[in-house]
């Protein structure tokens, strides 16, 4: 469904940010686009939306280019900015004039999710809190029922509740053939939500592997001492954080201790273990 073949992009009297980045994904899953500050994640969340042109190479999302801004195409994504504004009016004025660019708009489930929220659809926008707005464009993005949703950095700013809701609710409210890519740094936030993980660093993907194949491959364990095959490990209060690979069972993927590694150099193989 997203199909990127060599991407190239530079902002204006910069260094290429993008030399030929190429990516091939799925329809229907739950991406964490991860990099460290300036890595170029939200670029590429831009690019992929179409609100960014490319310098070269081709993006292609359900068989059409977003550049081309074609309404097809645009009804069918949903991107909420890490940052923006909103303008004076009421939630619900906002969304009767907004929800009809989204034929699959759902009504009802923004009506849930603005409850689950707590969010009041009397109050004026432009004056709600930064992470009331940050609800509201959630729900709303949920709402729309886009095949692609694009979220940067949809954690910051909302508080603890909010932040298990938000998960409760893009696992929820998803059907198949919707794609959610979200961009973050608080990466305990997504850990239960994202089916795969991708790492963009010095203008590539360096990573992108599924969660069900990390876990797995590999244990994410906390321990009192340094096992044998140890790839990766960090002090804690327990003992350590490790990461060996899978000795047969399967751990949950710890995804800071995997960034951590990947940054340290770690190479992970394709290869599934074998425990006999
Ligand atoms: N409008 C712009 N003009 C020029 N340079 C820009 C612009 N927007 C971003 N950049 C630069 O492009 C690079 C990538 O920025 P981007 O915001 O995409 O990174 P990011 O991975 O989302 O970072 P962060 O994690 O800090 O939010 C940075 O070096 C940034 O300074």
């Amino acid at each position: 469904m997203i199909t990127i073949n060599n991407l190239s992009f530079a902002y204006k009297k910069q260094k290429p940010l993008f030399n030929e980045l190429s990516l091939n994904e799925r329809t229907g899953q739950i991406i964490g686009l991860l990099g460290k500050n300036g890595a170029g994640k939200t670029t590429l969340l831009q690019l992929i939306s179409g609100l960014l042109t490319p310098k070269s190479g081709q993006i292609d999302i359900n068989g059409l280019n977003p550049i081309n801004h074609a309404p097809v195409l645009l009804e069918q994504i949903y991107f909420v900015p890490e940052e923006f504004i909103m303008p004076s009016v009421k939630m619900h004025s906002y969304v009767n004039g907004y929800a009809s660019f989204y034929p699959r708009f759902d009504k009802a489930l923004f009506n849930e999710l603005i409850k689950q929220f707590e969010l009041d659809e009397n109050k004026n926008l432009s004056k709600m809190s930064h992470g009331q707005k940050k609800k509201f464009r959630i729900a709303f993005a949920l709402a729309s029922k886009c095949q692609l949703i694009v979220l940067d950095e949809p954690t910051n700013g909302l508080d603890i509740p909010s932040k298990a809701i938000f998960r409760q609710m893009v696992a929820g409210a998803l059907e198949d053939d919707q794609t959610v890519i979200i961009s973050t740094h608080q990466v305990k936030d997504v850990e239960t939500l994202i089916d795969k993980i991708l790492l963009i660093d010095n203008g590539q993907i360096i990573f992108d592997e599924s969660i069900i194949n990390l876990s797995e491959r590999y244990n994410f364990k906390i321990v009192s001492h340094l096992p044998e095959h140890t790839l990766y490990s960090e002090l804690n209060p327990m003992g350590y954080k490790v990461l060996t690979p899978s000795d047969g069972e399967t751990s949950e993927v710890d995804i800071e201790l995997l960034f951590n590694a990947i940054n340290d150099g770690v190479k992970f193989n394709n290869e599934k273990p074998n425990h006999e």
